[in-house]
């Protein structure tokens, strides 16, 4: 199982939490507007994190950006895997789009 998988795993779990057992059962227990709430600041501090340009803060920052993204996904009822499906989905596309790029058919 890959660390996307189980993070999942421990995400989907903590639904069914207190939310005084733990930082993501509370989260989900505040709901929508404060999953979101979060994503809008970890996206901002990656920001930051990257014109700063130090690599070890920039991975930190996004690792925060891509948790709590799981966690929204989660209360959609979706998951990292429905990411890297479209991913690989685009990734299949790729040379048809640099065909079209250059004005092949
Ligand atoms: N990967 C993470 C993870 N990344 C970030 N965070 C939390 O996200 C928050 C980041 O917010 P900030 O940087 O703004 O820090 P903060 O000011 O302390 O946060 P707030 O009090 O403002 O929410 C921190 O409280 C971190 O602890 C995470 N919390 C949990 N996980 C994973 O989720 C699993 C379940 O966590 P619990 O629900 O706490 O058991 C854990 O085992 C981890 O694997």
């Amino acid at each position: 199982m890959t660390i996307l998988q189980t993070l999942t795993q421990t995400i989907e779990s903590r639904k069914l939490a207190s939310p005084d057992s733990s930082y993501v059962a509370k989260l989900f227990s505040k709901g929508e507007d404060a999953i979101l709430k979060k994503i809008g600041e970890e996206a901002t501090e990656t920001i930051l994190a990257s014109k700063e340009g130090d690599k070890a803060h920039i991975v930190y920052e996004t690792a925060d950006l891509w948790f709590h993204c799981m966690v929204m996904l989660s209360h959609h009822g979706l998951s990292a895997d429905d990411v890297l499906t479209e991913l690989a989905r685009r990734e299949g596309l790729s040379g048809i789009t640099e065909k079209n790029s250059r004005g092949g058919a």
